[in-house]
């Protein structure tokens, strides 16, 4: 086996959805772990919304079992909004679809893997939960602050239409983003009504759209690799360079801790 051909284990983060007959799921996109298989070369291991089950300390000794399992997490979307108790913010609009159970995981899991410098890939829910867990904040209705477009996404049957690019971004020179694409600019698909109110401390700024709405972050005093990106390079990786140079960053980090993680027989067989 070669550093090349060895296949991550990523973390994927589930929601936890009613099943329409009085029970609940565990759930994630197929997407997602087709793009963990397939866009990043990895072993696609759901991560549960277990977060409430555990009171503080055990679950921190959880993270810690956890993460010493995995070489990465991808953070995926979601229709429900983070709640925004969680961020000081007001109370959510009524019907808003929440999900406590993943914000309950997803939260300190990102705190927990950006200190153990676990490579982290979040995309859209993945980005605002990333922003709210390092201490930012959330427009809830980003088409309702003055000034910004709306992203929201069409309601059509075609996954095709609702994932189709539909802004450009402006890439900030000089982050990592523009360092993997090497462009400038670039369209993205749109499909959310929450959004970056205030950037988390330790956040850079790495892609805006052209209304300003934040688009995509890094953390740059996290020692391993994060990538926050509001709009959807699972949605057809393999078909798209731009998505696949940043599945193939994402990779790359995570089959190094996968090496340094292996035992050393099997290191050596790995280099
Ligand atoms: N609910 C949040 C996040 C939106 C989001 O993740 N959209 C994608 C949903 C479907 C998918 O997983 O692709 C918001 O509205 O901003």
């Amino acid at each position: 086996m070669t550093l090349s051909s060895l296949r991550p284990l990523i973390g994927v983060t589930a929601c936890l959805k009613e099943n329409g007959r009085g029970g609940w799921h565990h759930a994630v996109g197929d997407k997602y772990v087709q793009a963990a298989i397939r866009a990043a070369g990895g072993l696609p291991i759901l991560i549960p919304a277990f977060g409430r089950e555990f009171e503080d300390q055990a679950m921190t000794e959880a993270l810690d079992r956890l993460l010493d399992t995995l070489d990465g997490i991808l953070l995926t979307g979601s229709p429900s909004n983070v709640e925004p108790h969680h961020y000081g913010g007001e109370p959510s609009r009524d019907g808003t679809a929440h999900d406590p159970a993943r914000d309950a995981t997803t939260l300190p899991l990102i705190r927990h893997a950006v200190d153990h410098a676990v490579p982290v890939f979040a995309i859209c829910r993945g980005l605002q939960e990333v922003n709210v867990a390092l201490g930012g904040t959330l427009h809830q209705l980003v088409h309702e602050v003055e000034g910004r477009r709306d992203h929201r996404s069409p309601r059509s049957p075609d996954m095709d239409v609702n994932y189709a690019p539909a802004h450009e971004i402006e890439i900030l020179e000089g982050g990592l983003l523009h360092r993997l694409l090497g462009e400038k600019r670039v369209r993205v698909n749109s499909l959310h009504a929450q959004g970056v109110d205030q950037l988390a401390p330790r956040a850079r700024l790495e892609a805006v759209a052209d209304d300003g709405q934040v688009e995509a972050f890094t953390v740059p005093d996290a020692p391993g690799f994060l990538l926050a990106l509001q709009w959807h390079p699972e949605h057809r990786a393999l078909e798209n360079p731009v998505s696949m140079k940043l599945f193939d960053a994402f990779a790359d980090a995570c089959r190094q801790r996968a090496a340094a993680r292996l035992s050393e027989p099997l290191r050596a067989a790995a280099e």
